[in-house]
């Protein structure tokens, strides 16, 4: 398992994703250890990340899983490449595609747990599957197709 999420390797100047970035003082900060096979992460839901009663709303469940399986990929791209996280040429992705199947309800008060899997990796599209558990029941399935794009993409100066 790595020690650092790969979260951390992404460039500081584009590190303000509302979902993982790292310098997004409001944001979710979601964090992905991956371990040459599984994409891991956990979070634990606010109260203002309630649905209804006693449940997780679904649109933050899926905003896990959306930075989580693109940390995942990114993660399984350098190791893919051989290279070490972070290091030139830098790789990115953005999500193409997110389909998300809610099984359950997902209870709040409890920590999720989210493991993230490489389905397929192409030149530019992976594919990642990911299961969100709550108390080891799976309540959550997704799908999502993550492009490489380059990298100047990120930046305002790119348009
Ligand atoms: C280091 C910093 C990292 C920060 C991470 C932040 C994570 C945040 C996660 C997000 O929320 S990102 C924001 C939400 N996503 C977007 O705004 C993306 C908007 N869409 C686009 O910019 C373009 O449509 C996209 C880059 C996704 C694809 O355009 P391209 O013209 O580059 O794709 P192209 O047609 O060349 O297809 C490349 C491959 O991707 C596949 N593909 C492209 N768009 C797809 C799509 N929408 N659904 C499924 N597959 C798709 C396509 O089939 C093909 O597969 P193959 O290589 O196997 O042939």
């Amino acid at each position: 398992m790595s020690q650092q999420p790969i979260q951390n390797f992404y460039k500081d100047d584009v590190a303000i994703c509302y979902g993982c970035g790292k310098h997004n003082a409001d944001g979710l900060h979601i964090k992905t250890f991956w371990d040459g096979e599984i994409g891991r992460s956990t979070f634990t839901p606010r109260p203002e990340h309630t649905a209804f009663p006693g449940f997780v709303y679904g649109g933050l469940i899926a905003s896990l899983i959306d930075c989580h399986s693109i940390g995942t990929a990114i993660a399984a791209a350098y190791d893919a490449a051989g290279r070490a996280p972070g290091t030139d040429p830098e790789i990115t992705c953005v999500t193409g595609n997110l389909n998300v199947s809610y099984l359950k309800p997902t209870p709040m008060g409890v920590e999720l747990v989210l493991e993230a899997r490489i389905k397929e990796m192409g030149e530019r599209k992976i594919v990642v599957t990911c299961s969100v558990y709550a108390q080891d029941v799976e309540t959550v399935r997704a799908e999502t197709v993550a492009v490489r794009v380059p990298s100047r993409m990120f930046k305002k100066e790119a348009d």
